[in-house]
């Protein structure tokens, strides 16, 4: 099962929060893990168990971070705001970085939060589609 961490900070939440009730059905079987306030949040309008941690400013970040690192997240969604400032911003750079190192996909905006999840659909249906690939290939190469 997929892991996916989702973030937002306060200037963003509302934009996350709308973003993953549009998503909710994709949701259903994945495993979510959240920042405190963020979290909470998810799980409310999710109707949804998501493991929360503490809250970004407090370490939450780091907590993620350091899930990264081992290997415990397949995505990172983190709706970070580029117009207001953080007090724990070197936290904020330190996961995004992490995610980064670790090369998993990390979405900062809806933009790219959708191509994932496009892209994770596809890669979905390609796999129960095409399931029996090798076996074309291999009358190909018969023929
Ligand atoms: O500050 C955050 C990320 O940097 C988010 O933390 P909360 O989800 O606790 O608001």
């Amino acid at each position: 099962m997929k892991t996916i961490a989702l973030v937002a900070h306060d200037g963003k939440k509302k934009a996350l929060l709308s973003w993953v009730s549009a998503h909710k059905a994709f949701f259903a079987d994945k495993q979510l893990v959240a920042t405190g306030t963020t979290g909470k949040l998810v799980s409310d309008a999710l109707q949804q168990d998501v493991m929360c941690l503490a809250s970004g400013p407090l370490g939450g970040d780091q907590q993620i971070g350091a899930l990264i690192a081992e290997q415990k997240i397949d995505w990172l969604v983190f709706f970070w705001d580029p117009l207001s400032s953080q007090p724990h911003d070197p936290d904020v750079k330190a996961l995004i970085r992490l995610a980064v190192v670790w090369n998993i996909p990390v979405a900062c905006n809806q933009a790219t939060a959708d191509f994932i999840i496009h892209s994770s659909l596809y890669q979905q249906n390609y796999q129960r589609d095409v399931p029996d690939f090798s076996l074309h290939t291999t009358r190909f190469d018969r023929t």
